[in-house]
């Protein structure tokens, strides 16, 4: 099968902090793949880095087959990208941000015209088209987000966090657009910190742990009898929290105000 990414040894510090250290991720091609890990594992830095956003200190990032940071002009044409506290511009409507993006990707303008307002319209947004971003909910700025991000048609689909912040309603609008995208043969790469909801979405997995990778294949194969979650306890190893140390003071005790 081929991968739609690859990356092989990828590696980036931070002064003295090493926060991905040597990370080989396979995706294959067609895959809803969950990127999962504590907080601080190094999940951002990798999609940084894999997406052409923040450059490697080392290693190598493929995706379709095209080296992302010797061949960027290839690889951005190929994928979309949802970063993590998305930046947008504030002072566009949700309408003349698509519009524009469509221009920088060099769209022709009925085409744009047309995908921005069929996305506008799945993700339940034309009665805000004509609204500045600056006055979107959180859940509103996700969906325009991913709007943008699709416009192109991208190949593969690069989420950081997709679904934080976003009502139940909008998540449903959300999975229901990837899920349409990725039953095309897309792929889509999502990093999230809700197992439930990698669970239910995901067919791949990868498990990052302190800058490694530390499990990554088909979900099933991951899982086993376990749930996700249980399994990303075991493998990401929780402290052992059996002997209570402090928090004495914590809830409702007698000595509390002493
Ligand atoms: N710009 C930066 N400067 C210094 N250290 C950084 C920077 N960005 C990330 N780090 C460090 O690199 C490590 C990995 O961070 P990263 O944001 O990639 O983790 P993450 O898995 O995405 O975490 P979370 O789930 O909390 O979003 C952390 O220890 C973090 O403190």
């Amino acid at each position: 099968m081929t991968d739609a990414v690859r990356t092989h040894g990828l590696f980036k510090r931070y002064g003295q902090q090493v926060a991905v250290a040597g990370v080989d991720l396979a995706v294959p091609a067609g895959s809803f793949a969950g990127l999962v890990g504590p907080n601080g594992a190094g999940k951002t830095t990798t999609l940084g880095m894999i997406t052409g956003l923040l450059r490697p200190d080392g290693g190598s990032a493929m995706i379709d087959g095209y080296d992302v940071w010797r061949d960027p002009v290839a690889v951005k044409a190929r994928i979309g990208v949802l970063p993590e506290g998305l930046r947008l511009f504030e002072r566009l409507s949700g309408r003349e941000l698509l519009l524009y993006n469509g221009r920088l990707r060099r769209i022709p303008k009925a085409d744009v015209e047309r995908r921005a307002d069929e996305l506008l319209a799945v993700m339940d947004l034309t009665g805000a088209a004509d609204k500045l971003v600056v006055d979107y909910s959180t859940g509103m700025r996700k969906k325009i987000g991913l709007a943008a991000a699709l416009l192109h048609n991208p190949s593969v689909l690069f989420l950081d966090e997709p679904f934080e912040g976003v009502d139940p309603v909008s998540a449903a609008t959300l999975t229901d657009v990837l899920r349409r995208f990725t039953a095309s043969g897309a792929t889509v790469i999502f990093s999230s910190h809700v197992m439930d909801l990698v669970e239910r979405l995901c067919d791949w997995v990868s498990v990052m742990s302190a800058g490694h990778i530390v499990a990554q294949g088909p979900l099933a194969e991951i899982r086993g009898a376990r749930t996700l979650n249980q399994a990303f306890l075991d493998l990401v190893g929780r402290p052992d929290r059996t002997t209570p140390t402090g928090l004495t003071w914590l809830g409702a005790n007698p000595k509390a105000d002493q």
